[in-house]
């Protein structure tokens, strides 16, 4: 099994580069890109009946309202949060100078088949009959070898914003991680990766740059399809276009509404893992609008890629048998590609049982704590 991040695709090629089109330039939705009556938008009385948890990181009563998101929602937004909003709006502008560059020139830094960084489609259209109505930018570790592909002079503005947002991403995602266990219990001695240090440290995100054009019939294309995160948890800036939303109950589609400052924070399933079922992996997508377009920077924060991930055994009792079997991130990453949204269920150890069922089970139904 690979042990870097960057190498856990060498066995699953993709080959997602044909089929491009402009996007600004088409006046309907080619069929390529037309996806059967999938976007069953709520109607508009049903639109937020139920509100995405907003949490202030400085309220005394945070590290509660953050365990009780993780169970019931799996999803949050943070204010707050630290994150000078200088480097939000620089982030978000050197992403926006990327995607409106030619795509001939964006395809210079055009993602390998087989590699995780640079330029292209997200890596799910694979498993999907119909392309989305996105365009996307992985960074591993530094950029600056992609970006100096798509601008042979002007890249370090794009460099220097991209590495000052994943250094503070990497602290907050932490300081997050030591939150959320903390509500369960676990303590630094219950993750001894936590507190390591070193090279490994450096391959444990990666920050992932969603472009969404305008789109003519938001109705018939889909921005990023149903997925949940690999990740133990992924930290998301939107600017002020809405787009994303998460499955709640496994049966009502919400909208996450953009705040200025705020991000939005979730579950992957590796949290899932550790949490032994206990915090759920959101499912969500992204849609498209018809007259703006979206940004989205998703840092997908992870374990040391060769550590091993199983249910923390303080959460394991005889009324509460471990879920899931041991896996590291490189391996699940490669169960993803493979499998996509039954990855989960391929490292799921015992089956439902006498009420204590899984909410990323494939029945989507609870867990009784
Ligand atoms: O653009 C969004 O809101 C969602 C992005 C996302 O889910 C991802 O990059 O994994
Ligand atoms: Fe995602």
């Amino acid at each position: 099994m690979p042990a870097r991040l960057s190498e856990v695709f060498r066995a699953h090629p993709v080959h997602l580069h044909d089929n491009n089109i402009e996007f600004e330039s088409v006046q309907e939705v080619p069929d390529s890109h037309a996806w059967p009556q999938v976007i069953d938008y709520p109607s508009e009385d049903l639109y937020d009946v139920q509100e995405v948890p907003i949490i202030d990181l400085m309220d005394p009563n945070a590290a509660k309202l953050v365990g009780n998101a993780c169970e019931t929602w799996g999803v949050f937004q943070v204010t707050n949060h630290g994150i000078p909003i200088h480097l939000l709006e620089e982030v978000e502008s050197e992403g926006r100078r990327l995607f409106q560059l030619p795509a001939q020139q964006k395809l210079k830094a055009a993602r390998p088949p087989n590699g995780i960084s640079g330029y292209g489609r997200a890596r799910i259209n694979a498993f999907f009959p119909k392309l989305m109505w996105s365009e996307g930018f992985t960074i591993v570790g530094s950029p600056v070898e992609d970006a100096r592909q798509l601008w042979p002079q002007e890249y370090k503005t794009f460099c220097d914003a991209m590495e000052e947002y994943q250094k503070e991403m990497k602290k907050l995602s932490t300081r997050l991680m030591w939150i959320m266990l903390g509500s369960l219990g676990i303590t630094q001695e219950d993750l001894k990766w936590g507190a390591l240090k070193g090279e490994s440290e450096v391959t444990s995100a990666a920050l992932q740059l969603n472009s969404y054009p305008p789109c003519p019939e938001p109705k018939r294309a889909m921005g990023l399809a149903a997925h949940t995160d690999s990740t133990l948890l992924t930290v998301l800036y939107q600017n002020s276009t809405s787009g994303l939303q998460v499955l709640k109950d496994g049966v009502q589609w919400v909208t996450v509404p953009p705040k200025t400052g705020a991000l939005v924070v979730n579950i992957g399933d590796l949290l899932h893992i550790l949490s032994n079922g206990r915090f759920m992996s959101v499912l969500h997508r992204a849609v498209v609008h018809r007259t703006r377009h979206r940004l989205s920077l998703a840092y997908l924060y992870g374990p040391p890629s060769n550590i091993q991930i199983s249910p923390f055994s303080k959460l394991i009792d005889q009324k509460h048998p471990p879920l899931y079997h041991p896996v590291t991130w490189s391996e699940y990453l490669g169960r993803k590609a493979k499998h996509f949204n039954k990855a989960l269920s391929t490292v799921r150890l015992c089956g439902p049982q006498n009420g204590f069922i899984d909410m990323n089970d494939q029945n989507r139904m609870k867990v009784e704590w």
